[in-house]
């Protein structure tokens, strides 16, 4: 899991000038500035507002940093009550600045249409009645306009963001890559700049997840991450965790090409590195409070596995989406690359190691005559330990036709190494040269006389998967009294 700088926030301009578009919007910003600057405005307050991701907060600062303006900042919407609000900015709207100068302190309110609920009872009124009073500017900063009261917005100068051009993103763009050292081929940030639907964050995030890994890309890079289903699924696991309402993480979701059933996995499995960068052993108690609302979510996701209604997806996807946005104390910063969820992985090498370890069970209960349960409990061991001796590891291997993977699961190896591969290669021309093609083989003996190529059959012994039948228990021979005496194991 790699978390680095998120590139949207290394670039954040720091001066009006940086800010990509909106030039008319922020000429009518800085003359709202100079007119504090010679005493206050008819409105005190400005109100900057526009879908996400367009600029407003960081003009807001910028502009702040333009004029030599004090921040004071009231962001986290839970704690804006009537109280809160009127001690934080109330009091600093009434103070002069500790300099005396005309320098003023700037009292920033994001998420100004998010004022309502429980806990902000109040606030609203608040901040109305510290507008009206104000002796230093209040910038409000909103997405939808219509979740702010009339009241506080006939106090306001409203001064709308519209989305930034795509043609306007790209030098920008161009500028970031530069300054990481990333080439781009012909096109590549045009094409970033126009998916983006006027979301300049979103352009400056897309670029940074192409070139994760990467010192230069090229359009294909873009329409291959198109392509990849991830890439919408990794998209929307992004907006759940940042979104900063309940519909918002929802709709995020609903083109989303996977069940709840799979995206359930992909929230646990992400919310720690989202809320604390640190996996799974951090529990905090946000993270605390997500799991018990994915718990719930769960609960619901196995009502319609029982009872086939699937119309309870909803509440399920309710309050696995709006359950993070909700319980989220803090944003974090930097950038996360999601993954896909461990316990998908885990059960896919749990699978494909229990039809392994069956395979071998079948090769070993084929060559021993017993059952494929018994081989695997009781017999299979001893074949390994027979396979790391040198005495009768090339005879083990032709006899039961080993593969290669079967081969380094007995041995309990990670990986290929030239004693293994030689023990291996050794035991496919004894295969080659010794097996008959007429007679039962109980073992292959590595100093058997050669056979003829052109009779040579290896009818009677499995040599791949492929020639291995995946037997039931029920469909293995039933040990008989033989007929004749028989090579045993204790014959190795
Ligand atoms: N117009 C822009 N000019 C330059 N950078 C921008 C612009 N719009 C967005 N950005 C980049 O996107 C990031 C996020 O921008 P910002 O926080 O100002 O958006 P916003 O409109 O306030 O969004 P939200 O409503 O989600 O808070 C910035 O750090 C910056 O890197």
């Amino acid at each position: 899991m790699t978390v680095q700088m998120e590139w949207a926030e290394k670039y954040r301009p720091k001066t009006l000038s940086d800010i990509v578009g909106h030039k008319k919007v922020i000429d009518d910003l800085k003359k709202w500035g100079e007119q504090w600057v010679h005493g206050a405005p008819e409105l005190k307050a400005v109100l900057l507002h526009g879908q996400a991701g367009i600029g407003k907060t960081s003009s807001a600062y910028a502009f702040a940093n333009d004029m030599g303006w004090e921040v004071i900042e009231l962001n986290a919407s839970d704690q804006r009550t009537a109280g809160v609000i009127e001690k934080v900015a109330g009091s600093a709207s009434r103070m002069q600045t500790l300099t005396g100068s005309s320098a003023k302190r700037l009292i920033v309110l994001d998420e100004a249409d998010n004022i309502h609920g429980n806990s902000d009872r109040g606030g609203a009124r608040a901040i109305v009645d510290i507008v009206k009073k104000t002796s230093q500017p209040i910038l409000l900063i909103a997405n939808d306009l219509y979740g702010i009261s009339s009241s506080l917005r006939s106090l306001c100068l409203e001064l709308k963001f519209g989305s930034v051009q795509s043609r306007s993103m790209v030098p920008a763009l161009k500028d970031i890559a530069r300054q990481e050292g990333l080439m781009c081929g012909i096109g590549v940030i045009e094409k970033i700049s126009e998916s983006a639907d006027g979301d300049f964050r979103s352009a400056v995030n897309d670029l940074q997840a192409v070139a994760m890994g990467r010192t230069e890309i090229d359009i294909e890079d873009i329409s291959t991450s198109e392509r990849d289903t991830k890439e919408s699924i990794f998209k929307v696991v992004g907006r759940i965790f940042k979104g900063k309402d309940i519909s918002s993480a929802l709709e995020a979701t609903y083109n989303l090409d996977e069940t709840p059933e799979d995206l359930i996995h992909w929230v646990d499995e992400n919310l720690p590195y989202q809320y604390t960068g640190k996996g799974e052993e951090a529990l905090t108690p946000d993270i605390v409070q997500v799991y018990s609302y994915l718990s719930r979510s769960d609960r619901f996701l196995g009502r319609v596995r029982r009872r086939q209604n699937y119309r309870m997806w909803r509440y399920a996807g309710m309050l696995m989406t709006g359950g993070t946005v909700v319980s989220k104390s803090r944003s974090r910063g930097g950038f996360v690359k999601y993954q896909s969820p461990s316990l998908w992985r885990k059960m896919g090498q749990m699978r494909s190691k229990r039809n392994m370890r069956n395979n071998i069970a079948v090769k070993v209960g084929t060559h021993c005559h017993e059952s494929m349960r018994y081989s695997r409990l009781e017999v299979a061991g001893l074949y390994s330990k027979l396979l790391e001796t040198d005495v009768y590891s090339v005879e083990v291997v032709a006899t039961l036709g080993l593969d290669m993977d079967e081969l380094l699961y007995l041995l309990g190896a990670k990986k290929v190494t030239k004693k293994i591969q030689a023990l291996y290669d050794e035991a496919q021309e004894l295969r080659k040269h010794v097996l008959p093609s007429d007679e039962p083989v109980f073992f292959v003996e590595r100093n058997a006389p050669k056979k003829d190529p052109s009779q040579l059959s290896l009818d009677k012994l499995p040599v791949s998967n492929n020639d291995v039948p995946v037997l039931e228990e029920s469909s293995f021979p039933k040990k008989e009294p033989l007929k004749k005496p028989q090579k045993t194991l204790f014959d190795f």
